[in-house]
């Protein structure tokens, strides 16, 4: 057979005893099926590619009396089952697309007429995948036992380490102890130059534990003091992924499109890479927290403070304090005050989604890159005086700001459909005080077609940093000095908490910032761009399923 240039290996091997014509290129493992017969002639999709970037592992395969044996370092000549031949077969993994953007490892084990070919064949694809850059040698790995339902030992042991053996990644695996385990040792303990990357096998919560360990160490290593507002953060070089064994894994339903443990483990394993926006959270120049999803003022702070009472319910307690927080109906009044994301491409109404390998995404990182040192002298200035900053005041429902669409399953379009996860904004969400039934309106319209900021009394505005002050406290700590000091008031306060009926609408709720309480309300927020990196590629189009997917998949 002539074999193209462009090709490094072309032969004539077999798969279940059926001839292939089968060529390796620098991007593409191809296999087709010889056409000798004229009974294939008419059969239109009779050929196999799969991109070398994600081929997972090759190894050889001994083959006898139809049971395989796997032998990864050497080879063997066997026989078949005439005793008279002798034949060497070699296995390629590959990531297989699924329904719902799941991936699943297939395999397909060709067969050779000698050893010698086999040899080579499997010494060209070792080859092509050492060329890959990015994929992971080492890692990490974080594994909170106690996580969604217990189940994280055993979806890592199970489902997740045998991918990683097989594709040669080495692991440390921690499990933790306590909660803030993981935060501690990323902090101060983990030797991380030995790694290429941190696995987060948990929810939300311990996810939310290993940013703030690895962003924290990343800036104390650069000199950088994480409590100062005004100071632009270096972005972490480690790559983080995350297996989700949590209740909620929104985060890995927004940058993966499904919440699935074996996907996780083969995006970490080809070494993708999504970069994601980061929000950092002071009051007074103390820093809080630090935000990659949600931060919700009102309605979505008080129902995490009562569903937090209800931990015993299970996730049914999310749609009581849901219902009840509804119902109770309070609004808060305060000041916004925000800078406007500028020049940035897109706005949080538009009709497209942030997608894997977002156009948005990287059109507003290069005008970000381009005005690097004119943006950060701006930022670090007093910004209340160079005239950009817009303030609202008033009385407000809810007051949210969301860094990525907070998509989830129970909510496919999220709280802001268009936002994006690295284009270095967040979509600052104003729910003004309204009737129960427009509030409604408003909720409902998260779940079907309908714009949820079409309505007068919701605006939503794309920015880069937003402050809130509450108009009833001149500062918190003074409130709850106050209410320390005054039993009466505080017991009333309560009162007022547990029975809405009584119309005293309460001056402060507290923040819900990506499902943990914040106890200031007066903060100040700043979005600081693509801080840190997932081992993920955005959500993908359904396109490329189409693409990719072939019914030839052995
Ligand atoms: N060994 C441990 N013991 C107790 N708590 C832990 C441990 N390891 C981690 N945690 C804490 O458990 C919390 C919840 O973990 P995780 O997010 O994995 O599960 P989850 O079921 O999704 O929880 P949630 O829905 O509350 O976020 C995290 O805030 C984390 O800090």
């Amino acid at each position: 057979m002539e074999r193209p240039s462009r090709l490094l290996l072309v032969s004539q091997l077999c798969i279940r005893n059926t001839a292939y014509d089968v060529s390796l290129s620098r991007s593409l493992l191809t296999w087709k099926r010889l056409t000798s017969s004229p009974m294939y002639r008419f059969r239109p999709n009779m050929g196999h590619s799969v991109p070398l970037s994600e081929i997972i592992s090759v190894r050889g395969e001994e083959e006898e009396g139809g049971t395989k044996h796997k032998d990864d370092s050497s080879w063997k000549k066997i026989k078949d089952r005439g005793g008279q031949d002798s034949r060497q077969a070699f296995t390629v993994s590959y990531v297989e697309r699924c329904r719902q953007h799941r991936w699943r490892c297939a395999e397909v084990t060709f067969t050779c007429p000698d050893t010698e070919l086999c040899w080579n064949w499997v010494r060209s694809i070792r080859e092509q995948l050492a060329s890959i850059s990015g994929r992971p040698r080492s890692l990490l790995v974080y594994i909170n036992p106690y996580g969604g339902k217990r189940q994280g030992k055993h979806i890592y042991e199970h489902k997740v380490a045998p991918l990683f053996a097989q594709a040669g990644i080495s692991t440390q695996v921690i499990v933790t102890e306590y909660a803030n385990h993981a935060r501690d040792h990323l902090r101060t303990d983990a030797e991380l130059s030995n790694f290429d990357g941190v696995v987060c096998v948990g929810g939300d919560g311990m996810f939310s534990e290993i940013i703030h360990g690895l962003i924290w160490r990343t800036q104390i290593d650069s000199g950088i003091d994480p409590n100062c507002p005004d100071e632009a953060l270096s972005p972490c070089s480690l790559r983080i992924g995350i297996i989700p064994a949590g209740s909620t894994d929104c985060i890995c339903f927004a940058t993966v499109g499904t919440n699935d443990p074996i996907t996780s483990a083969l995006h970490i394993i080809l070494g993708d890479s999504q970069p994601l926006d980061v929000s950092s959270v002071h009051h007074n120049n103390v820093f809080l927290r630090y935000s990659v999803s949600l931060l919700g003022y009102g309605f979505y702070g008080d129902v995490l403070s009562d569903s937090e009472r209800k931990r015993w319910m299970g996730l049914a307690r999310y749609d009581i304090s849901g219902a009840k927080m509804f119902l109770t109906h309070h609004y808060y009044e305060g000041t916004v005050s925000y800078l406007p994301a500028r020049g940035a491409v897109g706005t949080p109404r538009d009709s497209s989604r942030c997608r894997s390998g977002c156009a948005v995404c990287q059109h507003n990182e290069e005008i970000r890159s381009d005005r690097a040192v004119k943006y950060e002298m701006d930022e670090a200035s007093d910004c209340e005086n160079d005239g950009e900053w817009r303030t609202v005041r008033g009385k407000f429902l809810a007051i949210n700001a969301a860094c990525m669409s907070c998509a989830c399953p129970r909510s496919p379009k999220g709280l802001s459909p268009a936002a994006h996860l690295a284009d270095g904004t967040t979509d600052l969400i104003l729910v003004r005080k309204c009737s129960r039934f427009n509030f409604l309106r408003h909720l409902l319209r998260h779940t079907n077609k309908d714009d949820q900021f079409d309505l007068a009394f919701v605006e939503v505005h794309r920015v880069v940093r937003f402050r809130f002050t509450p108009r009833h406290c001149q500062s918190d700590s003074d409130l709850e000095l106050e209410l320390l000091g005054n039993s009466k008031r505080q017991i009333f306060s309560q009162i007022c908490r547990d029975h809405p009926a009584c119309g005293c609408a309460r001056t402060y709720s507290s923040w819900n910032c990506d499902g943990e309480i914040l106890t200031h309300a007066a903060i100040d927020v700043r979005v600081h761009c693509r801080l840190i990196k997932l081992f993920a590629r955005g959500i993908e189009e359904p396109q490329v399923f189409e693409d990719l997917h072939n019914p030839c998949a052995i």
